[in-house]
C-alpha cells in the first residue's frame, strides 16, 4: 500500500483532535488501578498530564504510547518509584500515596532487570527470595511459570536475552503478585521472542502454579508479608524499604521488583485468581493479541481507554474506491482529497478516510460521527461521475486497531505541534 498524500490542513487536525474518543469506556467490575488526575512535571515540563487511568481487576491492560509518551513515568508513578506532582486515586484498593501498603502485592518488571552474571537463574531468584523475606521454594515454581526450569542452573551470563527478560519476569512472579507491571518487557526481542513473550504473559494471567510453595489454595492468601523490592538504581520512594543488601545484583536501572505474600483487604479481591497484568509498549502490535484493555497515551495525555474494539468502533469510516479504468486512480485519489478525504493508494484501489467535517455534510455532531460516510460518498461519487470516472466498487475497507492507534497518535501530535509548537 503506497501513501499518496497525508498533509491535512490544522483546522482538520483540530477536528481530529476533538473526535479523539478520550476516557472512551470505564470497567464496569472491581478495578485494580484506579486514579484521577494523575501529573507529573519535571521542572517547567509536564511529562504525564492529568490522567485518568481504571484498570479492570483480571484484565490485560495494553498501555501503549510512542517512545516519551510517558509510560515508565506513569508506571514508575503508581509504583511509589516517582512522586506524583498531582493526582489521587486507589492501587489494588489502597490510596495511591501510600505505596508501602499496596506494593507488597504487585510484582513489577521496570527497565533493565539487576542479576548476578556468574550465578544461575535458580540462584538469582533464591537471592531475590531471600532479600525479600520470602520462602525460596516459590523458586522452582516461578522458573517453571516462565519455562525455565530446564536451564535454571546454566549461569545467567550464557542467557540470551529474550531468557534473562524471562527471568526478570519470574522474579517479579516471587510472592504470586495480584498486579504485574511489566513495562516494555519486548523490548529489544527479535519477532520470536515477542512472540514467545505474548504467550507468557498470556499464561500469566492466572494467579499461582499448582503446587506452588507455601501456597494453601485459592482465597487461601492472607499472610502477613514484609514487602520489598529487589533493585539497583533509582530508590524507592514514599517510605517502602529497598532491599539492596550485600551481594545484590550490580547494574543500573529501576532493578526487578518482587512481591511478597501480603495481608489482602478482602473487599478489593479478585474472583477466580485473575491477575491484572499491566504491559507496556511503544507498539500496539506486540501486545494487542493478548490485552483485553487498552489504554493510550501521547504526550502524556490519555488519548483512548477501554476494551480493544472499543478503538476500533471509534475509528473514522474508511472506504475502498476502484475506478473502472485503472489509469482513473491518480485523478480519483485527488479527487477524493480534494473532498477532505485522507487518501492512499492500494494498487487499482482507492483508500479514503474521512478525517474532515464531510464537505456538504452535516453538522458534525455525534451523530455524524457515527455514520459519517453517506453524504461525502455520495459526493465523491458524483465528481468522480462528472469527470467520466466510472466507479466498479465504493466498499467499506477495515481500519486496523495498529491504524487507528497510530492516526491517534499522529493526530494528536499534530494539533499539539500546531498549538503549542513544543512537547511541554
Ligand atoms: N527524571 C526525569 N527528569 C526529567 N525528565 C524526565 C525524567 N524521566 C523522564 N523524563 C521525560 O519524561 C518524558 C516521558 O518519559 P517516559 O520514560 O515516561 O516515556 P515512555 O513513554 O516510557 O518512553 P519510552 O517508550 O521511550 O520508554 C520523556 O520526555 C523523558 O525525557
Amino acid at each position: 500500500m503506497t501513501a499518496v498524500r497525508g498533509a491535512r490542513p490544522v483546522l482538520e487536525q483540530f477536528a481530529d483532535r476533538d473526535e479523539q474518543p478520550r476516557d472512551e469506556q470505564a470497567p464496569d467490575g472491581p478495578v485494580a488501578v484506579d486514579v484521577r488526575g494523575l501529573s507529573k512535571r519535571y521542572g517547567r515540563r509536564t511529562v504525564v498530564r492529568d490522567l485518568d487511568l481504571r484498570i479492570p481487576a483480571g484484565a490485560v491492560a495494553g498501555f501503549i504510547g510512542p517512545n516519551g509518551a510517558g509510560k515508565t513515568t506513569t508506571l514508575r508513578m503508581l509504583l511509589g518509584l516517582v512522586r506524583p506532582t498531582a493526582g489521587a486515586g486507589t492501587v489494588l484498593g489502597q490510596p495511591l500515596g501510600e505505596p508501602a501498603r499496596y506494593l507488597p502485592r504487585i510484582g513489577a518488571l521496570i527497565e533493565s532487570p539487576a542479576l548476578y552474571p556468574r550465578l544461575s537463574a535458580r540462584r538469582n531468584l533464591e537471592a531475590m527470595a531471600i532479600l525479600a523475606g520470602l520462602d525460596r521454594a516459590q523458586v522452582e515454581p516461578v522458573l517453571a511459570e516462565v519455562g525455565l526450569a530446564e536451564r535454571a542452573g546454566d549461569e545467567v551470563r550464557a542467557y540470551s536475552l529474550g531468557m534473562k527478560q524471562r527471568l526478570a519476569i519470574a522474579a517479579a512472579l516471587l510472592g504470586d503478585p495480584e498486579l504485574l507491571v511489566l513495562d516494555e518487557p519486548t523490548n529489544g526481542l527479535d519477532p520470536m521472542g515477542i512472540r514467545l513473550m505474548r504467550d507468557l504473559i498470556r499464561g500469566l494471567a492466572v494467579r499461582g502454579g499448582e503446587g506452588r510453595a507455601g501456597e494453601a489454595g485459592a482465597g487461601a492468601r492472607g499472610e502477613a508479608g514484609a514487602g520489598a523490592g529487589v533493585g539497583a538504581g533509582a530508590g524507592i520512594g514514599a517510605g517502602v524499604e529497598v532491599a539492596t543488601g550485600a551481594g545484590t545484583a550490580a547494574g543500573s536501572g529501576g532493578g526487578v521488583g518482587a512481591a511478597t505474600r501480603a495481608a489482602a483487604t478482602g473487599a478489593d479481591r479478585v474472583p477466580a485468581r485473575r491477575r491484572t497484568i499491566v504491559v507496556s509498549s511503544h507498539l500496539l502490535a506486540e501486545v494487542e493479541q493478548i490485552c483485553d484493555w487498552i489504554i493510550v497515551v501521547d504526550r502524556g495525555a490519555l488519548a483512548y481507554q477501554g476494551p480493544p474494539d472499543g478503538l476500533l468502533a471509534t475509528g473514522r469510516q474508511r472506504v475502498a474506491l476502484r475506478p473502472e479504468r485503472p489509469a482513473d486512480v491518480g485523478m480519483l485519489a485527488d479527487l477524493a482529497a480534494g473532498l477532505g478525504f485522507a487518501v492512499e493508494r492500494d494498487g487499482d484501489r482507492v483508500l479514503a478516510t474521512l478525517v474532515a467535517r464531510p464537505v456538504g455534510g452535516g453538522a458534525g455532531g455525534a451523530a455524524d460521527r457515527a455514520e459519517p460516510s453517506r453524504a461525502p460518498l455520495a459526493e465523491l461519487n458524483r465528481a468522480a461521475h462528472a469527470r467520466g470516472i466510472a466507479l466498479v466498487e465504493i466498499a467499506p475497507a477495515r481500519v486496523t486497531l495498529e491504524e487507528r492507534y497510530t492516526g491517534l497518535v499522529a493526530a494528536g501530535a499534530s494539533a499539539s505541534q500546531a498549538i503549542t509548537g513544543d512537547r511541554a
